[in-house]
Formats: structure tokens, C-alpha cells, sequence
């Protein structure tokens, strides 16, 4: 199956070496191939639907994974968005920051309101929730004081995900 065409597409970001790994005389392993998809990490190599290499900023990262899927989440397809690495991998920077180098959820953000504003005829309602799961323990970004054990992931009959936070009897479905 063509790689566009696929469900589950995995892209590959390489993050440049932070200024203390490179004070440590760390040096990049991984030889990376935009045009192919290909990753080098000594002998082997491995394919990915899209390279992000170091040089690539946040706006080539949301152009490539996120942009396709925005537009398709518009005509009523599901999207979901999982960036998946090793502690100090980069994906908090690529998911979330909020600086000149925005990440996915602003930019994101930015757009779906964009797009509704460009589209007089249907009415949207947003409804945002944003968690940290950790180690089995659940924070709610947006009402931090929340405890952990009053939040709840829950199903409905037709398979959407929502959360549940109990003690103020709220339904938030998940973008
Ligand atoms: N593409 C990038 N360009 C420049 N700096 C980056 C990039 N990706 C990550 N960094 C920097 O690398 C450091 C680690 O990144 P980050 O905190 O996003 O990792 P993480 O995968 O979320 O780690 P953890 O799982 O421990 O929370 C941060 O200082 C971040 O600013």
C-alpha cells in the first residue's frame, strides 16, 4: 500500500544535538534521507512515511504529518496525533511549544479556527481537553486541581472517546 494511502502513517523527526551534548562532543549517529524516507543508523536502515531531518522547523513538521489530516478531520474523518520517542527525544517541543517556533497543537488550533471562520454555512461547536497521563496518573492541563482519581476515559456506544472529570460532571469528547 502506498504510503499516503496508509491508516497509520509514522513519520521520523531527528532533533539536532543540544548545545550540551555537543559541548560533551556528542555526535549525530543517524544518516537521514528526506527524499526517501530513510533512516541510516549504522548498518541498518529503516523507512518512514516522511524524514523530518535536524534543518526541518516546526512548520515543515505540521505541513508534512498534520496539515493532510486537518483538512480530512473537516470532511468528518478521525484524526489522531501521537508523538512517540525517548525522554529528551523532542516531543513536547513538537507537540506543544508555544514560542516564535510553535508546535503542532497552536498551529493546529490556528487552523481548524481559521477554517471555520472561512465557512459561514455550517455552524461548529469545539470542544478541547487536554491530559497528561503519567505513570497510570491523569492531570488535566486545564484545571490542574483536579485529582487524578475523578478523572475518567470513557466510551460511548457508538466508540468515541471522551473524558470524564466527575467531580464537576463534565463530558469533554477529545479532538
Ligand atoms: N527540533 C528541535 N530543535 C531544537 N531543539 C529541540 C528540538 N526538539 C527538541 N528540542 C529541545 O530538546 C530538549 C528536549 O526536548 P523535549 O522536552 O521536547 O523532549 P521530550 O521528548 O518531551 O522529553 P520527555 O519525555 O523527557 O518529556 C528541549 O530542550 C527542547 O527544547
Amino acid at each position: 500500500m502506498a504510503a499516503e494511502a496508509a491508516v497509520v502513517r509514522v513519520a521520523v523527526r531527528v532533533r539536532p544535538l543540544l548545545p550540551r551534548e555537543a559541548l560533551r562532543g556528542h555526535r549525530p549517529c543517524l544518516r537521514s534521507d528526506a527524499a526517501t524516507g530513510e533512516v541510516e543508523l549504522g548498518r541498518r536502515r529503516f523507512r518512514f512515511a516522511a524524514v523530518l531531518p535536524e534543518a526541518a522547523g516546526q512548520a515543515a513538521v505540521y505541513r508534512a504529518c498534520v496539515q493532510p489530516l486537518l483538512r480530512a478531520f473537516f470532511r468528518g474523518f478521525n484524526a489522531t496525533v501521537f508523538a512517540y520517542g525517548q525522554t529528551g527525544s523532542g516531543k513536547t517541543y513538537t507537540i506543544g511549544e508555544a514560542s516564535d517556533e510553535q508546535g503542532i497543537i497552536p498551529r493546529a488550533m490556528a487552523e481548524t479556527f481559521r477554517l471555520i471562520d472561512e465557512n459561514d454555512l455550517i455552524d461548529y461547536t469545539v470542544r478541547v481537553s487536554y491530559l497528561e497521563v503519567y505513570k497510570e496518573e491523569f492531570r488535566d492541563l486545564l484545571q490542574v486541581d483536579t485529582a487524578s482519581k475523578d478523572i475518567q476515559i470513557r466510551e460511548d456506544d457508538k466508540g468515541n472517546v471522551g473524558m470524564c472529570a466527575c467531580a464537576q460532571a463534565t463530558f469533554l469528547p477529545m479532538l
